[in-house]
């Protein structure tokens, strides 16, 4: 399913700041030679972060799922003089090529990619987060959401991506019985009703559920 209404994608990304040339390769190279590239955030999405990073200036920034680098490259841009990114992805097989393309950018000082199963890296981590993303297996989100909501800042934020799954999550939509559609839906109400975050859900691309801890 495309998420967005084809002509609006189109007028919508004709009028956002372009991809860096790093993005295009990045982009170009995963929809050529890598499985299941509509994973990638893309071009409006990844505009998106770069803005939430620009915006929040963040010194510490943690990502769930790299795929092919796309996001973490886009979350790199706001991040403060001194500060990082640390992206974890569980796929050895993607080890090298995204290696290459942080290597290739302008933030590989920035970047401290990591290969591992994120719910077992996660509870190594001692630093504090202003800003997380969300990424990675859709079944696991609400474990994802425990473990690090006492690793981010007050007045940080954690992005969780492909919350409205395609549509599924809506009642009567699906019967909700497949896991992951089960797991969004779990996850969307587990945040909502917690009172350590406020939170917005926004219908961009496949949802992005923005949670600010207060
Ligand atoms: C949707 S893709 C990430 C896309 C990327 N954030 C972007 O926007 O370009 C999800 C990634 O999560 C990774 N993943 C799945 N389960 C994981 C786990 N338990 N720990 C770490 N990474 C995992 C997959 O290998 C896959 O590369």
């Amino acid at each position: 399913m495309k998420f967005l209404d084809e002509e609006i994608e189109k007028y919508a990304e004709a009028h956002t700041s372009e991809e860096s040339s790093i993005l295009k390769k990045v982009h170009r190279d995963t929809y050529a030679n890598v499985i299941m590239p509509r994973m990638l955030s893309g071009h409006l999405q990844g505009r998106i972060l770069a803005t939430f990073s620009h915006m929040i200036k963040p010194n510490l920034v943690l990502e769930i799922g790299t795929y092919t680098g796309y996001s973490a490259l886009c979350l790199a841009e706001g991040i403060a003089d001194g500060g990082k990114i640390i992206t974890i992805d569980i796929n050895e097989e993607l080890e090298e090529k995204v290696k290459g393309f942080f290597q290739e950018s302008d933030f590989r000082q920035k970047i401290d990619y990591r290969i591992g199963n994120a719910l077992d890296i996660i509870p190594t981590l001692s630093e504090k987060f202003d800003l997380v993303f969300i990424d990675a297996d859709k079944e696991n989100y609400g474990k994802y959401f425990d473990i690090i909501i006492d690793k981010v800042q007050k007045g940080g934020f954690i992005v969780a991506d492909n919350v409205l799954w395609s549509g599924k999550v809506i009642p009567g939509k699906s019967n909700g019985s497949d896991k992951d559609t089960k797991a969004l839906i779990d996850f969307n109400l587990k945040v909502h009703n917690d009172t350590r975050v406020e939170n917005v859900l926004l219908p961009i691309r496949d949802g992005l559920m923005i949670l600010k801890k207060i």
